[in-house]
């Protein structure tokens, strides 16, 4: 790539089977490093007619459905060619969308046509997304719809956390991956939103997480009243009772 000057904007775009989250991390550069390029946010695109079917197909054991991993990682989701299937179908892919990523936007179109400002300066990755998350975390936990299915899981706890306990649960969970569920499998976490609140901080402070990469960043608003933590967990593999469970106990008595 040659040209004088800055970029306003860098759209990349993926294979069809390619894991977002890989290429994501290249780009979440820490703001320290003082980079120019921020990663704005991850938009799939499905196809209304043949989502169910990739959506919903097992691969065999230890394979993942690229398909709901290209979900479970996106920040805004087009369900295209809605002008081919029935009320009835569309209604069942933004369910099956809905209980494997819980956060996503979801806009329906035809010809992929869209408002540009609804898919650019999403901000997914940085304190902005703080009223987001406020706003989207009414959403319901997923019910399974399939065993080894990507699902959403969220919940909110009242307290304070230490920085070293905070990172000590996310390292477990991302890096050793030593947190099982009731049947023994360890927690796979594609993607970690959570509002948190530090016992040494006024401020709320995001955690995000893309694989095996996080960053917490502090905002711009403060506590007010009890501080609720609120944490939203995207993957295969998760028990929410487990997860909050060692949540609960990373807080400070
Ligand atoms: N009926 C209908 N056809 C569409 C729509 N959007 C795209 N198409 C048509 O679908 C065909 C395949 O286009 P796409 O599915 O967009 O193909 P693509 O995503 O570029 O293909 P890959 O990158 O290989 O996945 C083309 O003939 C398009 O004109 C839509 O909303 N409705």
């Amino acid at each position: 790539m040659q040209k004088k000057g800055k970029f306003d904007y860098i759209l990349l775009e993926t294979t069809g089977l390619a894991d977002p989250g890989a290429v994501a991390s290249m780009f979440w550069v820490d703001a320290e490093l003082g980079s120019d390029i921020y990663l704005d946010g991850i938009v799939s695109v499905v196809d209304a007619k043949y989502a169910l079917q990739h959506l919903l197909e097992e691969k065999p054991e230890g394979l993942v459905n690229e398909a709901a991993r290209q979900v479970a990682l996106a920040d805004v989701l087009l369900i295209n060619k809605t002008d081919l299937v029935s009320t009835k179908e569309l209604e069942d892919v933004r369910s099956v969308v809905r209980s494997i990523n819980g956060l996503v936007k979801i806009l329906e179109t035809q010809r992929s046509r869209v408002d540009l400002t609804k898919i650019l300066d999403l901000h997914a990755f940085d304190s902005l997304s703080v009223k987001s998350l406020q706003d989207k975390f009414t959403t319901s936990n997923s019910h399974q719809h399939l065993d080894k299915s990507i699902v959403t899981v969220t919940f909110e706890v009242f307290g304070n956390v230490t920085d070293e306990d905070l990172h000590l649960f996310i390292q477990n969970l991302l890096w050793e991956k030593n947190v099982k569920n009731k049947s023994g499998v360890s927690m796979e976490v594609i993607r970690l939103k959570g509002l948190v609140a530090l016992d040494n901080k006024q401020e709320q402070v995001i955690v995000q997480g893309v694989h095996e990469l996080y960053d917490l960043e502090e905002t711009q608003v403060k506590w007010e009243g009890e501080k609720l933590n609120r944490m939203v967990f995207i993957g295969r593999h998760l028990d929410k009772d487990i997860l909050k469970q060692l949540f609960e106990s990373a807080l400070k008595r």
